[in-house]
């Protein structure tokens, strides 16, 4: 992904962007023009998670965006979901830079948790080794436990996606602190187990700088609900350039740490 060496990418979530889409046969708001637009802004890549049910979403907006990432050549695309559904099929077509394994359910309200190992590992190995085959890098969706990362890499993951949901829940609370300790401690594990580490949920402008500068080795936050949240008052453009003010100032308090 093309971010300055060193500097936490921003991957923008397009799924509430299609959630409205589909509230009308219309095709607006336009998930593809959102995309262009963001990455027009200097976004370094695009998130979908194409869930079975289409709530958000749907295979056609897959394949547009990742023609649209033909044109962006130094940008990233990661496609996200649960490999024993429907993912597979997106990563055989369209062979994203990135796939992230999710373990929902097909009618879960959102993503809530992360892989749990040595459970998970007999499934996924070959589905991680099948992505890696075709050239796609894997993160695995997991919680903040540092125990937790030797079994990811064991199943050949290029990368973990923490779940930040408990972080944000916490943000502005007492209990802030201890998350980011909680945190910081899971992606150094990641790190020493040969990990790189992503993170994602819940993320948005008021916690996401706490986090850059606490969590090490940060290569990627995927961010959705609040950045169109954000988005329908700013519009993408100045909300890109938002959320990378808030990763850029994380930087500099980590730097100067
Ligand atoms: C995996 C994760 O935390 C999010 O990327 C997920 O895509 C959110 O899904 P919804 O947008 O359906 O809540
Ligand atoms: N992987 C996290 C993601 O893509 C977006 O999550 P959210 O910002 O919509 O909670």
């Amino acid at each position: 992904m093309n971010s300055p060496a060193g500097r936490t990418a921003l991957s923008v979530n397009v799924n509430k962007v299609a959630l409205v889409r589909n509230t009308r046969h219309l095709g607006i708001p336009s998930v593809v023009r959102a995309a262009a637009l963001c990455l027009q802004a200097g976004a370094q890549g695009i998130t979908v998670h194409p869930r079975p049910d289409g709530r958000h979403i749907r295979p056609e907006d897959v394949h547009a965006i990742a023609g649209l990432l033909r044109d962006w050549p130094d940008r990233e695309f990661n496609i996200e979901g649960n490999p024993t559904q429907n993912l597979m099929e997106f990563i055989r077509a369209v062979r994203p830079h990135q796939a992230t394994f999710v373990p929902d359910s097909e009618d879960q309200f959102t993503s809530d948790h992360g892989w749990s190992f040595p459970q998970d590992a007999a499934r996924l190995a070959p589905l991680v080794a099948e992505c890696r085959s075709l050239g796609v890098r894997v993160s695995l969706f997991m919680d903040p436990i540092p125990e937790q990362m030797a079994g990811a890499r064991a199943v050949g993951a290029d990368r973990v996606e923490l779940y930040t949901e408990p972080y944000a829940a916490a943000w502005d609370t007492p209990a802030q602190a201890q998350q980011l300790a909680r945190y910081a401690c899971a992606a150094r594990a990641a790190a020493e187990a040969g990990l790189g580490v992503n993170a994602g949920h819940d993320l948005n402008q008021d916690n996401l700088a706490a986090f850059v500068a606490q969590v090490p080795q940060l290569l990627e936050v995927s961010i959705g609900h609040a950045f169109v949240s954000d988005a329908l008052e700013l519009g993408y453009a100045q909300t890109v350039r938002a959320y990378q003010r808030c990763i850029d100032a994380g930087m500099a308090a980590r730097r100067s740490a």
